[in-house]
C-alpha cells in the first residue's frame, strides 16, 4: 500500500550514504523531486549520480538515509518502486536483430504486462517510432535509439522517469526532439530525474542539483544554483586570449578563466577584485571586457574545481 501517495513529491530521500570498499561514493544526499518536475542531476563523471539514481529507485541498498521515491520505502519496498517507475541506466543493450516492435514486446513479457500487444502499439505511437516500428534494432541511429529505450521504460506506464545520461552521444536534434518529448510527458504529470552533462539540457530542467565527490554542492532553479555561487564574471574578447588567460590567472580576484568560443570568460568571488584585475589586464591593448552574467558553465565549473581542492583527496 502506497502510504506516502498524496505527497507533493515524487522523491523525497534525506541523508544518503553509500560506500564501495573505503570510497565513500555518496555522502550524505538529500534531495526532493516534485511530482511532475523535469530535475536535472549534474555532476562530473564519477562524482555519485548513477549510486544515488540507483539507491533512489531502490535497485541498491544505502549504507544509511532514509527517503521515499513515488511513496514508497527506499529501503524496504524496492519491488513497488520497480513497478511504478521507469528506470534508463546509462548503457541499455537490445538485440540488433530484432525490431523495435520485437524489442519492446521483449520488454513487456518481462515486465508481464497484461494486453502485452496493443501496450506496444500504443507506446510506439505516443513516442513517435511507428515508422520505424519494424526496422531493426542494429540499423537506428542513435537519436532512435534512445527514443525506443525511453519506450521501453514507458511500457508499463510510470509515475516516474529515472534517466541516466539518455542523450549521452546523441547529435544535437535528437536531443532536442528526445527533450522536447520529456517536457511533453512532464506537462502530463510524469516526473523526470535526468542525469546529463549538456548544459542546453540542464536550462531546460524545472530544478537543478549538483553533485562532486559525492557531496551535493548546490541545488535549486537555474538562477538560483547560479547566485548561489556568488560569482561575478567578465568576457573578454580580442588576440591572445592564451597569454592573457596565463597573466589573469596570477592576478588577484580571479577565481577561473575559461575559454569560450571567442571570449575569455574569467570569473571571482571577489567582484571588485575581478574588476580591478580585468581592467589592469586589458590596458593599453586591443581588448574588449564586458561584465556578463555568469552562466551555468561557468558555476559548475567553479564547483567541479572548488570541490577538487576541497574534497578531491579525501573520499
Ligand atoms: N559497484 C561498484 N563497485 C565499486 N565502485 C563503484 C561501483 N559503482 C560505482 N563505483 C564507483 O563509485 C564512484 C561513483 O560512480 P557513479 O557511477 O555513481 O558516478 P557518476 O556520477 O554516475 O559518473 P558518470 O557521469 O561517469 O556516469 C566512481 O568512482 C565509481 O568508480
Amino acid at each position: 500500500m502506497n502510504t506516502a501517495g498524496n505527497s507533493e513529491y515524487a522523491i523525497d530521500v534525506e541523508g544518503l550514504n553509500k560506500h564501495f570498499g573505503n570510497k565513500h561514493v555518496v555522502n550524505n544526499v538529500s534531495l526532493r523531486v516534485r511530482k511532475g518536475e523535469i530535475f536535472g542531476f549534474l555532476g562530473p563523471n564519477g562524482s555519485g549520480k548513477t549510486t544515488t539514481i540507483r539507491m533512489m529507485c531502490g535497485l541498491l541498498k544505502p549504507d544509511s538515509g532514509t527517503g521515499t521515491c513515488l511513496g514508497f520505502d527506499i529501503q524496504r519496498e524496492s519491488a513497488a518502486i520497480k513497478r511504478n517507475a521507469g528506470y534508463m541506466t546509462q548503457r541499455f543493450s537490445f538485440w540488433d536483430d530484432l525490431t523495435i516492435t520485437e524489442n519492446l514486446d521483449f520488454v513487456a513479457r518481462m515486465y508481464g504486462l497484461p494486453n502485452r500487444k496493443e501496450v506496444v502499439r500504443q507506446t510506439i505511437a505516443d513516442l513517435g517510432l511507428s515508422s520505424r516500428a519494424n526496422q531493426l534494432a542494429g540499423q537506428l541511429s542513435g537519436g532512435w535509439k534512445q527514443r525506443m529505450a525511453l519506450a521501453a521504460c514507458m511500457l508499463h506506464n510510470p509515475q516516474l522517469l529515472l534517466l541516466d545520461e539518455p542523450t549521452a552521444g546523441v547529435d544535437p536534434k535528437a536531443r532536442r526532439d528526445f527533450w522536447d518529448e520529456l517536457q511533453g510527458l512532464a506537462a502530463k504529470g510524469i516526473s523526470v530525474l535526468v542525469s546529463t552533462h549538456y548544459m542546453d539540457e540542464a536550462s531546460r530542467c524545472h530544478k537543478l542539483a549538483y553533485i562532486a565527490y559525492g557531496r551535493l554542492l548546490a541545488e535549486g532553479t537555474g538562477a538560483e544554483v547560479i547566485a548561489s555561487q556568488k560569482l561575478s564574471s567578465w568576457s573578454i574578447y580580442g588576440d591572445h586570449l592564451i597569454e592573457l588567460q596565463e597573466k589573469l590567472r596570477t592576478l588577484p580576484g580571479v577565481d577561473q578563466t575559461v575559454i569560450f568560443g571567442d571570449g575569455l570568460h574569467v570569473s571571482g568571488a571577489d567582484a571588485a577584485a575581478l574588476e580591478e584585475s580585468v581592467r589592469q589586464a586589458a590596458a593599453g591593448k586591443n581588448l574588449r571586457a564586458e561584465k556578463i552574467d555568469t552562466g551555468l558553465e561557468d558555476v559548475f565549473i567553479y564547483m567541479m574545481t572548488r570541490s577538487a581542492d576541497n574534497f578531491g583527496g579525501q573520499q
